[in-house]
């Protein structure tokens, strides 16, 4: 069976063309990142990025572990400086507090003070922003109606993580950053916090949000930014980042297989087999010039997670 290989234009170069402009005009982005290099010691988190987030866009993250997705998130909220480039955050410095008032942000770990009433805790984040939404609404909104006299402490690990993210948006924000934000959550919990997350982004608010959940990339946002080795290897919407590995699932139940021209990796699943390509057309040809037995053969587009393995193993293969 042929080994993972390098996807057919994956890789750093591979980035497609829209947004044409990812380091976008200032007047048109509400963040952004131009030619950011970030080092912690000998390592580069980020290597001369370049990225603008619209108004109104809900853009996912997407990366496998230490590809820099946090370190992005912590440089446009100014938690860190970059090393070199620079960070335009709401027209001016990320430093500036007056810019960070018309952001939310929700970190990959919170944590919060055990003793401290779930109250005090969103009046307090509440009293650090000009207007705020109100209080009983937001814990709504968040699945933590009648929590408000709750000690933090007393909260459930699901609780916790949802108020970290409610905390995000009491300040009314025109941005919200949102580190994984449903790591942890059960399924209903995590659906109900999409919900919140889409009401925010149809009532014109603009979310940037990473996410190991593929599947929750797919369901929210409508921009992917695929991020590895501190570089950003594609940027588009779901349907073009999947179309840059332009990889198809070809399955089929058959015995032993040839070496099959084109296949980027091959899976057994029981009597069944995957074979990842990015030519179907030519892979079914093939199959039937070797004259090999086969049924059922299906032929359907990849999930996100395909693709993006796909992507990031040609990185690395680059
Ligand atoms: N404070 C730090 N000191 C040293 N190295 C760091 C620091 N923060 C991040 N790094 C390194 O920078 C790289 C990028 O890390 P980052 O946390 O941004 O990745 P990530 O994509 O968010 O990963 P994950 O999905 O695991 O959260 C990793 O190699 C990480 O070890």
């Amino acid at each position: 069976m042929a080994e993972p290989t390098t996807a057919p234009g994956a890789g750093p170069g591979a980035a497609p063309s829209s947004p044409p402009d990812p380091g976008a005009e200032p007047e048109q982005s509400l963040v952004r990142a131009v030619e950011v290099t970030r080092r912690y010691g000998d390592v580069t988190a980020l290597d001369r990025v370049s990225l603008g987030v619209r108004p109104g866009e809900l853009v996912g993250l997407l990366g496998p572990n230490g590809a820099g997705k946090s370190t992005l998130i912590n440089l446009f909220c100014g938690l860190r400086r970059p090393t070199s480039g620079r960070v335009e955050l709401l027209g001016g410095s990320p430093a500036d507090p007056v810019r960070r008032r018309g952001i939310g942000v929700t970190p990959q770990e919170t944590g919060l003070p055990a003793t401290l009433r779930v109250g005090e805790i969103v009046d307090f984040v509440a009293a650090h922003y000009p207007r705020s939404v109100a209080r009983g609404a937001l814990l709504e909104r968040f699945g933590l109606s009648g929590l408000e006299r709750r000690q933090v402490g007393g909260l459930s690990g699901g609780q916790k993580r949802r108020l970290a993210v409610a905390l995000a948006f009491v300040g009314d924000p025109r941005l919200v950053f949102l580190d994984e934000p449903t790591t942890g959550l059960d399924v209903e919990a995590r659906r109900a916090l999409w919900d919140a997350i889409r009401d925010f982004h149809s009532g014109g608010g603009t979310v940037v949000l990473t996410s190991h959940y593929l599947e929750e990339i797919e369901a929210l946002a409508e921009r992917v930014v695929v991020i590895g080795q501190g570089r950003v290897l594609a940027d588009g919407t779901t349907e073009q980042v999947r179309d840059i590995a332009g990889v198809r699932r070809v399955t089929l139940t058959a015995g032993d297989l040839p070496e099959l021209p084109g296949v980027l990796r091959a899976e057994r699943e029981g009597d069944r087999t995957h074979l990842l390509t990015s030519d179907a057309d030519a892979l079914v040809r093939e199959l039937v010039r070797a004259d090999v037995p086969f049924s059922g053969l299906e032929v359907r587009p990849t999930s996100l997670e395909e693709a993006f393995l796909t992507i990031t193993a040609g990185s690395e293969a680059a």
